[in-house]
């Protein structure tokens, strides 16, 4: 795969690991920085400053393969927001609200819509709602979550960071086997197109001896 990196194996031999770059987003206080704190110590602390934006690079294995995880956990304030930037840079996102706020659901489906229009493709996504603890205060309910990811094509998860479930582990290595999926088709797409091109030239190239010119 070309976003690639090359580790050394014990025995010498280079090994290419993956590399996929994450952006977590979401309104703020969905829970986007305990989310991302949990899945890479295991751990839920209760207070964050609001987020500017943070960067973590993360090496795990992922169905028996390397894999290093570049994860950015960016500003839920509006005024903060440097999308474009980010945008370009990652592989996947993470889109997060939680069911205690209708609008930061609202806020996912719009951003979604705005990472196609600038990534010009159907973007590789998972859509996370947090908070499930909170049953009682509930906006969002679970159907209209699933309903949304449908329409975006991606898995969907309703979790709670602060319970510390298993699936928060599956939300980043789920994302992460998609875009995989999608590299190897486009790389697949790439090969073949290059393939078909070789085949052109041959046979043009068969065409004129065949007419003597
Ligand atoms: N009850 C409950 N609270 C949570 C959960 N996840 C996060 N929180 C709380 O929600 C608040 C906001 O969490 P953050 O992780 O800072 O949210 P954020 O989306 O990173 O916020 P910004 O950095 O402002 O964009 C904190 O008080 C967390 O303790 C959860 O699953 N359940």
């Amino acid at each position: 795969m070309s976003n690639g990196l090359n580790i050394m194996n014990t025995n010498g031999r280079a090994k290419t690991t993956d590399v996929t770059k994450l952006a977590v987003i979401g309104r703020a206080a969905v829970g986007k920085s305990a989310l991302v704190v949990r899945f890479l110590t295991r751990r839920f602390i209760w207070e964050y400053d609001p987020t500017l934006e943070c960067s973590y690079k993360h090496t795990t294995n992922i169905d028996e393969e390397p894999v290093v995880m570049e994860i950015l956990d960016t500003a839920g304030q509006e005024e903060n927001i440097n999308r474009e930037g980010y945008v370009k840079w990652a592989d996947g996102f993470i889109l997060v609200y939680s069911i205690t706020d209708r609008q930061s659901f609202e806020d996912v489906v719009n951003v979604k819509q705005y990472l196609d229009d600038v990534k010009k493709t159907n973007v590789q996504c998972v859509l996370v709602g947090n908070k499930v603890d909170l049953l009682h205060e509930r906006k969002v309910d679970f159907c209209e979550g699933e309903m949304a990811a449908q329409d975006m094509a991606c898995a969907f998860f309703e979790t709670s960071v602060s319970d510390g479930r298993e699936d928060i582990t599956e939300i980043f290595h789920e994302l992460h086997r998609d875009i995989k999926r999608r590299k190897m088709m486009e790389n697949k797409g790439r090969r073949r197109s290059s393939a078909q091109q070789v085949r052109h030239v041959f046979n043009r190239m068969l065409n004129k001896i065949g007419n003597g010119t």
